[in-house]
C-alpha cells in the first residue's frame, strides 16, 4: 500500500469510527408492492452545482465501489457521492486509481439535448490488488457496491470476504453489498462466492445476520467516452433507473438518491434485461451482420428497426403475462427505449453492446430468456429467433466469445453449441427453430 493510501485510510479510520455502518439517513417508510423511490424520480437530474470542492469530506460515511469503469463512475458511484458518501473506488486499473487519488473528483457529461456537465466529488481510489487497504476500506464502509462485470464477481468476492471477517472481529454491525451487473440475482451470486471464502462458521453466521446482499436492476447507457478532460471523465445518457430488492437489506435501508426499492425484483430485472438489453443486443448483432458500426446507425436501417421493436414487443407481451405489467404502459416503455437507442449524442459501438455473446446467449439471459417466457404463454417469438440467429453470426475477432462461437460453428458443432450454450436440446423443436433462423439470416450478411 502506498504511503498516501495508508495515510488516507488511517484518517478515515479515525474520522469514521463513529459513523461506520451508519447510512446518512433512513429511507422513507412507504413502499408500494411494486416500486418506491428512495428519494427522487429516476428522470431527475443529479446535478448539484454547490458541490465543487475536490477535498475529501472526512465526516461522510464511506461507500466502497468495486469497478471504476463506466457504470461505476457514471452511475452508481455518482449517485453514492451525491447522496453524501465518500466513494472509495476499488479497481485493478492503476491509471484510474492514481487519477482518483490525484483529483478526488471527476466530471460527468450528460449526453442529451441539454448537454451539461456535473462534477462528482469526495472520491478516492484503492487498488484491488492491495488486500490490506481494501480490507481496511471495507471495515469502515457503510455500503459496498460493484459494477465489474458478472465474470469478475468471483474475483472480488475474496476481498469482500476478508473485509466481512474483519468487520466481525472488530464488532461492526450492518453492511449491505449490492452487485450492479446486468444479470438476475447478481448479489445473491456474489454472496455465494463470498461464502466460499469464509470457511469459519462464526463468519458465516455473522454474514447471515449482519450482511445483506440485495440484488438490483441497473439501467443507464454509459458507453466509453473520450472527449472528457481526463481519464476519469465519463459520458452518460440522462435517463437512469436503479431498482433494489428491499427485503434483502440488513439493518436500516440507506437513503440513496435515485435508488428505488421493490419487493419483487425479479419482475424488474427481467423487464429491463428482456426489454432494453434484449433490444440493444438485437440491434448490435443485426448491425454487425450488416456492417454498421454503432447502434444509432443500425437503427436507421428499417429492417433492423422492425426486428428490434418486434423482439421487444414479443418479450414485452410475455413479460406482461408473467408479471402483470400493463401492456399500454409497457408499449410506452419500449418506445422510450427505442428513443434512448436513437440518442444522437451517444456513439455506442455495436461491439460494446454485443460484447460476450456466449453470456448473452445463456438460457436465462436477454435473448433465450424471453423466448422461453413467450413459449410458456404460447406467444410468438419469431423476431427473438432472428436476434439469436444474428448473435450466432456475430463476428468480432477481438471478442473471445465471438471467436469461440464462430470457430465451433465452422467446425460443424452448431447443434452442440445450441444445446450447451442456449440450453436447447439437440433434435428438439426449439433447436430446429434456431438452426433454421441461423440459416435464413445468412442472406442478410453484408
Ligand atoms: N455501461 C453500461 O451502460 C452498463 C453496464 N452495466 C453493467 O455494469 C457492469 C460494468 O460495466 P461497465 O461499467 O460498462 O464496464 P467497464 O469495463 O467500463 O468497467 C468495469 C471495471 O471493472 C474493473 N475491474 C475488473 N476487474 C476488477 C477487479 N478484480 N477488481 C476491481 N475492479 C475490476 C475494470 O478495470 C473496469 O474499470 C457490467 O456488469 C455491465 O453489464 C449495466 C448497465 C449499464
Ligand atoms: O453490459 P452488458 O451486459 O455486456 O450489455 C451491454 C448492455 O448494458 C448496457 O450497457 C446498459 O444496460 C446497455 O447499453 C447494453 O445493452
Amino acid at each position: 500500500m502506498s504511503v498516501f493510501s495508508q495515510h488516507v485510510l488511517r484518517l478515515f479510520d479515525i474520522a469514521r469510527s463513529h459513523v461506520a455502518s451508519t447510512p446518512p439517513s433512513l429511507a422513507p417508510e412507504k413502499t408500494s408492492d411494486i416500486v418506491s423511490s428512495s428519494s427522487s424520480s429516476s428522470s431527475e437530474s443529479i446535478d448539484d452545482s454547490t458541490l465543487s470542492s475536490v477535498q475529501i469530506d472526512m465526516s461522510s460515511p464511506t461507500a466502497v465501489h468495486f469497478g471504476a469503469g463506466n457504470i461505476g463512475r457514471g452511475f452508481i458511484g455518482a449517485l453514492l457521492s451525491k447522496s453524501g458518501y465518500h466513494v472509495t473506488f476499488a479497481d485493478i486499473a492503476d491509471p484510474l486509481i492514481d487519477a482518483l487519488n490525484k483529483y478526488h473528483s471527476y466530471d460527468i457529461q450528460i449526453l442529451d439535448v441539454d448537454k451539461r456537465t456535473e462534477q462528482i466529488t469526495n472520491v478516492s481510489g484503492v487498488n484491488s490488488k492491495d488486500a490490506d487497504a481494501l480490507k481496511s476500506a471495507i471495515l469502515n464502509a457503510s455500503i459496498v457496491t460493484t459494477a465489474v462485470g458478472p465474470a469478475v464477481l468471483k474475483i472480488v468476492a475474496r476481498s469482500i470476504a476478508a473485509g466481512i471477517s474483519e468487520r466481525r472481529q472488530q464488532g461492526k454491525e450492518y453492511l449491505n453489498v449490492i452487485a450492479c451487473e446486468n444479470m438476475t440475482k447478481a448479489s445473491a451470486v456474489l454472496r455465494d462466492e463470498v461464502l466460499k471464502h469464509l470457511p469459519n462458521q462464526e463468519d458465516k453466521d455473522y454474514l447471515s445476520q449482519y450482511v445483506g446482499f440485495p440484488s438490483c436492476a441497473v439501467d443507464r447507457i454509459v458507453p466509453p467516452f473520450e472527449e472528457g478532460k481526463n481519464i476519469l471523465s465519463v459520458g452518460v445518457e440522462a435517463f437512469f433507473e436503479w431498482i433494489v430488492e428491499k427485503p434483502e437489506f440488513r439493518g436500516p435501508v440507506p437513503d440513496i438518491h435515485g435508488m428505488k426499492l421493490t419487493d419483487n425484483l425479479v419482475a424488474y430485472v427481467q423487464r429491463k434485461l428482456f426489454t432494453l438489453n434484449c433490444g440493444h443486443a438485437t440491434c448490435a448483432y443485426l448491425g454487425n451482420l450488416k456492417g454498421y458500426a454503432t447502434v444509432e446507425e443500425s437503427l436507421k436501417d428499417p429492417w433492423i428497426e422492425k426486428i428490434v421493436r418486434g423482439a421487444m414487443t414479443e418479450s414485452g407481451k410475455a413479460l406482461c403475462k408473467k408479471h402483470g405489467f400493463e401492456w399500454s404502459k409497457h408499449q410506452q416503455y419500449i418506445e422510450k427505449i427505442m428513443n434512448r437507442f436513437r440518442n444522437p449524442y451517444i456513439k455506442d459501438d455495436v461491439k460494446r453492446v454485443g460484447r460476450d455473446p456466449l453470456r448473452k446467449l445463456a438460457p436465462s439471459d436477454r435473448l433465450v430468456g424471453p423466448v422461453k417466457m413467450a413459449k410458456e404463454f404460447g406467444l410468438p417469438f419469431d423476431n427473438l429467433l432472428k436476434s439469436i440467429a444474428a448473435a450466432l453470426w456475430y463476428e468480432n475477432e477481438e471478442d473471445k466469445q465471438s471467436v469461440e462461437i464462430r470457430s465451433r460453428i465452422q467446425k460443424g458443432e452448431i447443434e452442440d453449441l445450441v444445446e450447451d450454450v442456449l440450453g436447447f436440446e439437440k433434435g428438439s423443436e426449439d433447436a430446429r427453430h434456431v438452426l433454421e433462423a441461423y440459416k435464413e439470416m445468412e442472406s442478410n450478411k453484408a
